[in-house]
């Protein structure tokens, strides 16, 4: 099943000098995939993820999540929408520092009236899984980059959305928190069937999907498949990105 349809996307920034960020993107996300989307700094991939995350318009193109076309809702309707369908892992965690670790992964929960009882359920449910059940009394300045990350992961999860998306969540950690952040979103993607795509720059971390979408100058460039080996899988995004050009340190 398609959870994500991005059908001839474009976008264009400017009045008088039009810029095209975005150039007829089309592809396709199925059911469970952990999907990449690499491309060098102004390739475009902000731009897409705020197109998919519904922040942003796009100038034409259509997108389709589990089938609905979230851009032809407004209001209310979008809103509830993207709290009820989507997932956000950012690079600096967004977590509520007024809130403790528990709080803040409830917060989907609470904003829909979900039962107390079910709430905490389905809260200790991703915290086993994350691996923070003994950090949720705590608060966001007490605990580790790496901590923080995985407390943003359980609160992307805890409503079941039908899409995660992911951006640069290993950009603000180090390589040791970044393998243990990417061993989760494989594992919560391999055991809870998390279907997400994720914007990276970050070679290893990208390892650890199943897809990469290549992004240049807003069109798709290449896309290439993990086979059975992450090792392997990280060879060939290193020689996509050189191919790709630019100096490594703007991927
Ligand atoms: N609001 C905007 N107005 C005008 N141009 C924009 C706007 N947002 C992005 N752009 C331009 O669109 C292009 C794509 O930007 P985008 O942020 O999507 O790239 P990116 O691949 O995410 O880059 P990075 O890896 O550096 O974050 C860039 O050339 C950028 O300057």
């Amino acid at each position: 099943m398609e959870m994500l349809k991005v059908s001839q996307l474009s976008k264009s920034y400017g009045k008088q000098v039009m810029f095209s960020a975005l150039n007829h993107i089309s592809f396709s996300i199925e059911a469970g995939e952990l999907v990449g989307v690499m491309g060098p700094s102004g390739s475009g991939k902000t731009t897409l993820l705020n197109m998919i995350s519904t922040v942003d318009q796009p100038t034409s193109g259509e997108i389709y999540i589990e089938g609905n076309n979230p851009l032809s809702l407004n209001g209310d309707k979008l809103a509830l929408f993207r709290r009820r369908e989507l997932g956000f892992v950012f690079q600096d965690f967004n977590l509520l520092d007024t809130l403790t670790l528990g709080e803040n992964v409830i917060l989907p929960l609470a904003l829909d009236g979900v039962p107390v009882k079910e709430q905490d359920r389905r809260l200790t449910k991703v915290a086993n899984i994350l691996g923070i059940k003994h950090l949720l009394s705590k608060r966001t300045f007490e605990v580790s980059g790496g901590e923080a990350q995985r407390t943003a992961i359980a609160r992307a999860i805890i409503h079941k959305p039908a899409l995660l998306l992911a951006d640069e969540p290993t950009g603000n950690l180090d390589s040791n928190a970044s393998r243990i952040v990417m061993e989760l979103f494989e594992k919560i993607n391999q055991e809870e069937q998390v279907t997400t795509m994720m914007v990276t720059h970050d070679p290893l971390a990208a390892s650890y999907c199943n897809r990469i979408l290549f992004i240049k100058d807003g069109s798709i460039y290449n896309e290439i498949y993990k086979g059975s080996s992450r090792q392997q899988f990280y060879q060939q995004i290193i020689d996509v990105l050189s191919l790709l050009g630019g100096a490594s340190r703007e991927f």
